[in-house]
């Protein structure tokens, strides 16, 4: 049984992975709000463009289909557009500011949690899945680079 298979993944426990993950890497200093976002964007486009080649493979016509899933996160990337550099925590962001990202947020998650479970995909678990694949693509670095000189 791998990890995760016996307990409820939590919101709560991805983030204390991501969170570990990032800082076992130390990545928080690329972690910032833009480049999250910017990763969310690509991965909403890169995903878009996956599925118009499956249309256009099955003889669709991509042009004919509604975008998906790259709404919402334009919708989330509208509040970003013009604020310029963002610090971690939006401590000058007005409250209305930050509900208002909240819902933007959770539009993104919800029709994310709809859209696994419609499709029989356990979302929590694949998460875990993902966050075990991220850490063997993106190893944490050796604090010592020399001693991998002499194996
Ligand atoms: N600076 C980074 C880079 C990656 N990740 C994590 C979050 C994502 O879950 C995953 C994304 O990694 P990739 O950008 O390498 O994307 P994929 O794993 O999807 O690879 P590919 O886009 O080639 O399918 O890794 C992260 O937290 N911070």
């Amino acid at each position: 049984m791998t990890e995760g298979d016996d307990e409820t993944v939590t919101l709560k426990l991805l983030k204390q992975k991501m969170h570990e993950f990032a800082q076992e890497r130390d990545w928080e200093r690329h972690h910032s709000p833009r480049n999250l976002l910017l990763a969310l964007v690509m991965e909403a486009i890169d995903s878009e463009r996956k599925r118009r080649s499956m249309l256009q493979l099955d003889g669709v016509d991509p042009s004919r289909e509604d975008l998906y899933g790259v709404g919402e996160v334009g919708e989330l990337s509208e509040i970003f557009q013009w604020k310029g550099e963002v610090e971690k925590g939006l401590a000058d962001w007005k409250e209305e500011e930050k509900v208002h990202l909240g819902e933007e947020l959770s539009d993104v998650l919800l029709y994310l949690v709809r859209l696994s479970d419609i499709c029989g995909v356990d979302l929590g678990q694949a998460a875990l899945r993902k966050i075990r694949l991220n850490a063997i693509k993106y190893p944490i670095p050796n604090p010592n680079p020399t001693s991998n000189s002499n194996p």
